[in-house]
């Protein structure tokens, strides 16, 4: 699913940028403060819409300018033809995207561009709220079901009509009995697809840490938001009164969590960072080596400053790891030497060298 050809004008540092990358790994290397984690942003714009280290995308556009855009030429179904991507975004906050000449939606921008990215942010799997792993576990439920999506929104619309109705304390009996059913509805089959999504990941996960991180084995378990061994009915008419005294509901799909353990205990108390580092690298590679599985195509990884935290032998192994994934990958880093000679021979590397916003030609 490679991106062919990348433009990238008035983002962050880089005024003005253009690039033939790799279809698999392409190394991004410059010292600090030299625009790399620009261009990774600039690619996660152009698959998301948002950017990745911050809810203000107005930060992304270049001081003093009114837009950013990012163009690319995208072969997205790997059939060796093209087709032009853009995405633009202004200051008054309009974003617009187009795909082969027409408006295209967030939904068919991230089913076309899976994006994947590997940066500080991610221990927040391990550390973080219950959210940020909801958002790893849906990324790849989105990607391996169609009907996913239509799930999901059909249960926040309930969702968010129940919240509403709880909040203004107007719920009689039978209006009640409408709104829970449908709400059962939707979160059954959600939390259906979230299980059988994470049962597929678990072998990958497994296979992976075992490789990366010998000797530590961790249990990767699923809350789905709600105890099981009761029906979500029954949690329901429980809850209610708690529900209607705090305004909001307290159980279901929408507080689903991942745990994951050591020994028995929560793996973000037990492990190193560098082992932290290398159990939320295992959990993304496993999501690639999976949808590739699962779609016969491979998403995008945008690593940012991989060699911090891994030592050569732990970066050599997550290399091999992102080659069998068959990924396009941006990597970034600081010296061109900490990711020389990691790759086997047949994989296509290409460097890139990035010197206060520009691609530097030498
Ligand atoms: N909106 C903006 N307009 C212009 N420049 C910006 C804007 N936002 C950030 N910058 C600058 O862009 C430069 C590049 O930042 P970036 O995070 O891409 O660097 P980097 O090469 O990844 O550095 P590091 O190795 O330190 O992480 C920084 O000097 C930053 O201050």
């Amino acid at each position: 699913m490679p991106i062919t050809q990348l433009n990238v004008q008035a983002i962050r540092n880089l005024s003005e940028l253009s690039l033939t990358p790799s279809s698999s790994i392409n190394i991004i290397y410059g010292a600090n403060g030299s625009g790399k984690s620009s261009l990774l942003e600039a690619i996660h714009l152009l698959g998301l819409c948002r950017s990745f280290r911050t809810n203000k995308l107005n930060h992304l556009i270049q001081s003093g300018g009114e837009r950013c855009t990012v163009f690319a030429q995208l072969d997205a179904m790997g059939s060796g033809i093209s087709q032009p991507l853009g995405v633009e975004r202004d200051l008054a906050g309009e974003s617009r995207i187009r795909f082969a000449g027409k408006n295209i939606d967030l939904t068919t921008l991230a089913e076309l561009l899976p994006i994947q990215v590997i940066n500080s942010e991610t221990f927040m799997i391990l550390e973080g709220s219950p959210g940020v792993r909801r958002q790893f576990l849906d990324w790849g439920a989105f990607h391996s079901n169609p009907e996913f999506i239509r799930l999901w929104r059909g249960f926040r619309r309930v969702l968010k009509q129940r919240n509403s109705l709880l909040k203004y304390g107007k719920i009689d009996q039978r209006l009640r009995a409408v709104w829970d059913s449908e709400f059962i509805k939707y979160a059954e089959q959600l939390n259906t697809l979230r299980e059988v999504y994470i049962e597929a990941l678990k072998p990958e996960f497994d296979l992976i840490l075992a490789d990366l991180l010998e000797g530590v084995s961790i249990e990767l378990g699923f809350s789905p938001g709600w105890d099981k061994k009761r029906g979500l009915d029954q949690v329901l008419e429980e809850n209610f009164e708690r529900d209607l005294r705090q305004g909001y509901t307290g159980a279901g799909p929408q507080r689903a969590d991942l745990r994951l353990k050591v020994d028995g205990h929560i793996a973000s108390e037990r492990l190193s960072r560098g082992q932290k580092k290398v159990v939320v690298s295992a959990l993304k590679l496993a999501q690639g080596v999976l949808f590739y599985k699962l779609n016969s195509r491979s998403c995008i990884y945008l690593i940012d400053d991989l060699p911090s935290e891994l030592d050569r032998q732990h970066s050599r192994l997550f290399c091999n790891y992102l080659e069998k994934t068959a990924s396009q990958c941006f990597i970034t880093c600081v010296d061109k030497e900490s990711l020389t000679g990691l790759w086997s021979e047949s994989t296509e590397t290409c460097f890139f060298n990035i010197q206060e916003g520009a691609l530097s030609t030498q």
